[in-house]
């Protein structure tokens, strides 16, 4: 005699049986993952008496890896949302680590696009101006800072807050990343994109973008001027934006960015320095981002129609 079929209860304690013991091999796992980071927190702090933990780069490539060799139907921006937590939960392990955030408009949207980048354990703290951001970061009161894209509509009067970044004094923050890397589909702005600064130097991944600052002094040279500049110094430059100091030396800065890494020491700088024959330039890059993952990259299957 066939033995009945089984019940729907009975399936289901069959399949959640699995998932328990799936859950308890992924929890063993995260345990032995962190004495693994906590070992790398301790040659860090043993070679560089590190202050910053922080890896922006290691995360990039991190991500990548894990989004490429994703399969199956569970959400991308969950998984990564997900390893997005357990690499800052392991990063607070480490040392110190936190985060200055700008909410320029009290609306909490730069909160928010933090939030999904560095999780829901680290501290936080929000900043009615760029400016103060920028000097939690230069004081080491906090250990990255999140501000609007230059030229972006979200930034307010103190917009051009990346002139601060202007300056070769050891310990000025730098770019070190660009939010959002994964965005996210119920963000409140889908628009919203911030830059991350850091006393750190920007690592290369492998594909990055970097930002460049220069300042001209003397008779107005055009962008198209400035384009060709670039393009001398072997640079494919975008334009990001534009402050004008004025006065009798006749001061602007402008940042471009360009679609690769480029160190603080690369010997391009030095030539698109010497681009501007009839001014003097002053040339810095302020730092870089690993570009953030596409939609594309992130699509993943249409839930079931119901
Ligand atoms: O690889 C490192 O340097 C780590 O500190 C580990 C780790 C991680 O959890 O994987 C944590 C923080 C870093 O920003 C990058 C990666």
């Amino acid at each position: 005699m066939s033995s009945p079929e089984p019940t729907p209860d009975e399936r289901l304690d069959v399949l959640r049986q699995q998932i328990d013991t799936i859950d308890d091999e992924l929890h063993d796992l995260i345990v032995r993952r962190t004495e693994l980071v906590e070992r790398v927190g301790e040659i860090k702090r043993d070679a560089w008496g590190q202050v910053s933990f922080i890896r922006p780069g290691r995360e990039a490539r991190m991500l990548r890896r894990l989004n490429a060799q994703h399969r199956g139907r569970f959400p991308r921006p969950v998984l990564l949302r997900l390893w997005r937590e357990m690499i800052i939960g392991s990063l607070c392990l480490e040392g110190p680590f936190s985060v200055a955030v700008f909410d320029g408009r009290g609306d909490g949207e730069f909160w928010d696009l933090s939030r999904d980048h560095f999780g829901s354990f680290a501290p936080m703290r929000a900043h009615r101006s760029a400016t103060e951001v920028v000097t939690e970061i230069s004081a080491g009161s906090a250990t990255v800072g999140v501000l609007p894209v230059p030229g972006s509509h979200h930034a307010n009067d103190d917009a051009h807050w990346w002139r601060a970044l202007f300056s070769e004094r050891p310990g000025t923050p730098k770019v070190i990343a660009r939010l959002p890397f994964v965005r996210m589909p119920n963000s409140r702005a889908q628009d919203l994109d911030g830059l991350v600064i850091s006393a750190l130097d920007p690592e290369p991944t492998g594909d990055d973008r970097s930002l460049i600052a220069v300042e001209l002094e003397g008779s107005e040279i055009s962008r198209d001027r400035l384009f060709e500049g670039f393009e001398r110094a072997g640079l494919r430059a975008r334009w990001i934006d534009s402050h004008v100091t004025g006065g009798p030396a006749n001061l602007r800065t402008h940042l471009l960015e360009v679609p690769e890494f480029v160190a603080a020491d690369d010997e391009r700088l030095g030539r698109l320095r010497n681009s501007f024959p009839d001014v003097a330039a002053r040339v810095i890059a302020i730092g870089g981002y690993a570009t953030p993952l596409t939609l594309d990259e992130l699509r993943y299957p249409a839930p079931p129609a119901s």
